[in-house]
């Protein structure tokens, strides 16, 4: 069974700071979106966790293994570098979905996400050291099957992007009505999803839907560990052997 730890990291008041005292400048705007992500991987993912940059002032973090103090402490140290600050919701489940649920509550019950005076909340509960087992966290790590051969040195670079988009549009909407699972483009033709236990046959599923739906080809890995980053690395070494094997779905756990 899975205990996903699930942080919502969300960017305090920054609808009002973006337009204050007049609109700022996209670029400059576009730059602190991208660093402020960029340090939070770092942050989180020294810490053995995985941040999907997701709508940037709202990102979706995996956090197991990552306790209360961690958090205060990765929060000050963005509200040190930046001109803005986050709030954090925090929460535990088996189902990805009903994690960030409970983590979004955490927030939207401590006020708006533009109320001036919400400011680097802090709330939720963390899994305990003593109840986080070996499998906790299941990745599986999506990826189109020769993007590069059919999208990217066929067509130009925008229609290859649609293709890529229209394909993560259907899996992460598959793998949340179907699964309760968080899917997240992480670039390229790539899509990382938080899951609950799943079977091969649901993941042989999920790719058998996308092709069904918008003619996107998938391969995946999954794995399963005490941490994203455990999890996660399984994940690219079972894609590695889909792409050695010619196969579609392999798991580290059969
Ligand atoms: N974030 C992330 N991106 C990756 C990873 N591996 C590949 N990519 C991206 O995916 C793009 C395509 O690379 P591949 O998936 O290896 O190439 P492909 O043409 O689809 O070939 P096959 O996957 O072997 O079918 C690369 O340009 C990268 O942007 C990964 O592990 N993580």
């Amino acid at each position: 069974m899975t205990s996903t730890q699930v942080t919502l990291i969300q960017i305090d008041n920054y609808g009002p700071w973006t337009v204050t005292p007049e609109p700022r400048r996209e670029v400059d705007l576009q730059t602190l979106q991208s660093r402020l992500y960029a340090d939070l991987s770092q942050l989180v993912g020294n810490r053995e966790g995985y941040v999907f940059f997701t709508r940037f002032d709202n990102m979706v973090a995996v956090t197991n293994g990552i306790d209360g103090d961690a958090h205060a402490l990765i929060q000050e140290s963005v509200g040190n570098r930046y001109p803005v600050t986050v709030s954090l919701g925090i929460a535990v489940d088996e189902r990805p979905i009903a994690a960030l649920g409970r983590a979004s509550e955490y927030l939207q019950e401590a006020g708006s996400a533009q109320d001036k005076s919400r400011q680097e909340i802090l709330e939720g509960e963390t899994l305990p050291e003593r109840e986080r087992g070996e499998e906790d966290v299941h990745i599986a790590h999506f990826d189109v099957n020769d993007a590069t051969g059919k999208y990217t040195d066929q067509l130009n670079a925008f229609d290859t992007f649609i293709h890529i988009e229209q394909g993560y549009a259907e899996l992460m909407r598959y793998m949340r009505t179907a699964h309760d699972a968080l899917s997240f483009f992480v670039g390229g033709d790539n899509v990382i999803a938080v899951c609950p236990s799943l079977s091969r046959a649901d993941y042989h599923d999920a790719i058998d839907h996308v092709d069904e739906a918008v003619g996107v080809d998938l391969k995946v890995g999954a794995g399963r560990a005490r941490t994203a980053h455990d999890a996660g690395m399984q994940a690219k070494h079972e894609l590695e052997v889909c792409r050695e094997e010619g196969t579609l779905v392999e798991l580290a756990w059969e």
